[in-house]
């Protein structure tokens, strides 16, 4: 990186040309900008944003008063809030300067200039930001490592769901948990079983789908020695292996009906019979369900028992895809990194920069599965210190290289548009509101877009 590319940036808004000059000269430790009024300041922050501002306060079209001042402190502040905006003011005009404070400038000074004086603010603003910038930082990365259970997420969509799951741990009542595959309904059910007073016992999983019907049964409730060929000795099944912890049943959706009734009769009564036993057995488990079928309309139509239904889904969690939440598909793609990159392949440390706008711009149809399955490849394939977009197999074939801002416009307002019809359930006035634009307005994106 170049020497000007890590040098602090320090916006002067001054009219008066020599003084500008000599502020300019003064600094030799910014990369100085001079803006002579309100236009040339404004672009000046749109395309350098910096950190720190100086702003005298009488600019044109109004240099004795301080209206134009105040107007450009209010749109720097609504642009970039976090900084730090110095406000000059002439002798005896105390009282804007504290006016300013009170509109969120960050300190003051009275002209006419003592460069070393203003050198020590200005100096002491970009501490201060930079204190505050790092501060945000860590509390973000915080905020996406609440790591029990390995969930990693800072969206607020997913969240808001793992909140759900620890108010409701403590009670003992059954969780159905909906999600599309690998969207981590497994580790949320891990989470649950942790932050239960049944987290010192054991956490039974069974994946329902993954067992032919005709063993289900016998992997569920066991069987005594000789209850069929090849049972040589009493096993237990997966219910009573939970006894005073948790069990996962997963894709209960998949369970046959015969079964369900078997299921049922358990759940209400919590005694089992192994296969070919004639003992009743106390089991004291709690259940946790859960499915990517579309339960509702398997009781509808007939295939899956409503009195089961409703004993798995006291509590109903719905689990987001990976796309509706914002900003997890690079930290999760990070994280995955970090955790694998170590035991598979330790030249590797980090995301391209075009990997990080690939993972961003996929959909995403297998979820935190299909990540975690492309992180792993690419980190055996990459070949230098970081993955790419290509080890990723998430090449664009045309390249990777914008033609221009428009195409990244373009493909940044789909993607949003799309994201913000999904949260909102194809409901058009709520994802208007959720992006901040009207309705017609909206609706020429949906056009322009063909989406909707
Ligand atoms: N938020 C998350 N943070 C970290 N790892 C995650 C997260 N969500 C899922 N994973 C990982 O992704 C993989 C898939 O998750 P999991 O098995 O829980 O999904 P699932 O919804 O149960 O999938 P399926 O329906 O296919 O069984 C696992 O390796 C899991 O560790």
């Amino acid at each position: 990186m170049s020497e000007a590319a890590t040098k602090r940036r320090l916006l002067v808004v001054e009219d008066d040309a020599g003084l500008a000059r000599q502020l300019r000269w003064a600094y030799d430790d910014y990369e100085v900008t001079v803006a002579p009024d309100r236009e040339a300041a404004i672009t000046a922050l749109r395309a350098e944003a910096p950190d720190v501002v100086t702003l005298d306060l009488g600019l044109p079209p109004d240099p004795d008063g301080v209206t134009e001042g105040f107007a450009v402190l209010g749109e720097i502040l609504r642009l970039k809030p976090d900084t730090k905006v110095i406000v000059a003011s002439g002798h005896g005009e105390r009282a804007s300067a504290l006016r300013a404070i009170d509109a969120g400038a960050w300190d003051f000074y009275q002209k006419p200039i003592d460069i070393d004086a203003l050198g020590l603010i200005v100096a002491r603003a970009f501490h201060v930001h930079a204190l505050e910038a790092e501060n945000r930082r860590l509390a973000d990365a915080a905020a996406a490592v609440p790591l029990a259970g390995d969930l990693v997420t800072a969206a607020p969509e997913m969240l808001k769901v793992a909140r759900t799951i620890e108010r409701v741990a403590p009670a003992d009542v059954s969780v159905l948990l909906l999600g599309a595959s690998g969207t981590g309904k497994e580790v949320l059910a891990r989470r649950l079983h942790a932050a239960s007073r049944r987290s010192g016992k054991s956490f039974v999983a069974i994946n329902c789908a993954a067992i032919p019907d005709t063993l289900l049964e016998a992997e569920l409730f066991g069987h005594e020695k000789g209850a069929f060929t090849g049972a040589v000795k009493a096993t237990e099944g997966k219910i009573e292996l939970a006894h005073g912890g948790t069990l996962f049943l997963d894709e209960i959706g998949d369970v046959p009906l015969p079964l369900q009734v078997k299921l049922l009769r358990f759940l209400q009564e919590r005694v089992i019979e192994r296969i070919g036993g004639r003992r009743a057995i106390s089991v004291d488990t709690r259940i946790v369900a859960a499915t990517h079928r579309d339960v509702a309309a398997m009781v509808a139509e007939g295939s899956f028992r409503e009195d089961l239904w409703y004993r798995l889904a006291e509590i109903v969690v719905r689990l987001p895809s990976l796309a509706e939440r914002s900003g997890d598909a690079v930290l999760l793609a990070r994280h995955f990194l970090a955790r694998l990159a170590p035991v598979l392949n330790p030249a590797v440390t980090a995301l391209a920069p075009d990997a990080a706008a690939a993972i961003e711009a996929w959909t995403w149809p297998g979820n935190v599965r299909e990540l975690e399955n492309r992180v792993k490849r690419a980190i055996i394939m990459a070949d230098g210190r970081a993955i790419t977009a290509a080890d990723l197999e998430l090449a664009d074939p045309a390249g990777t290289d914008p033609l221009n801002l428009r195409e990244v416009r373009d493909a940044a307002d789909r993607r949003a548009v799309q994201s913000a019809l999904t949260r909102a359930e194809g409901n058009v006035s709520a994802a208007a509101r959720l992006l901040g634009i009207s309705r017609p307005t909206l609706y020429d994106l949906m056009k322009a877009h063909a989406l909707g």
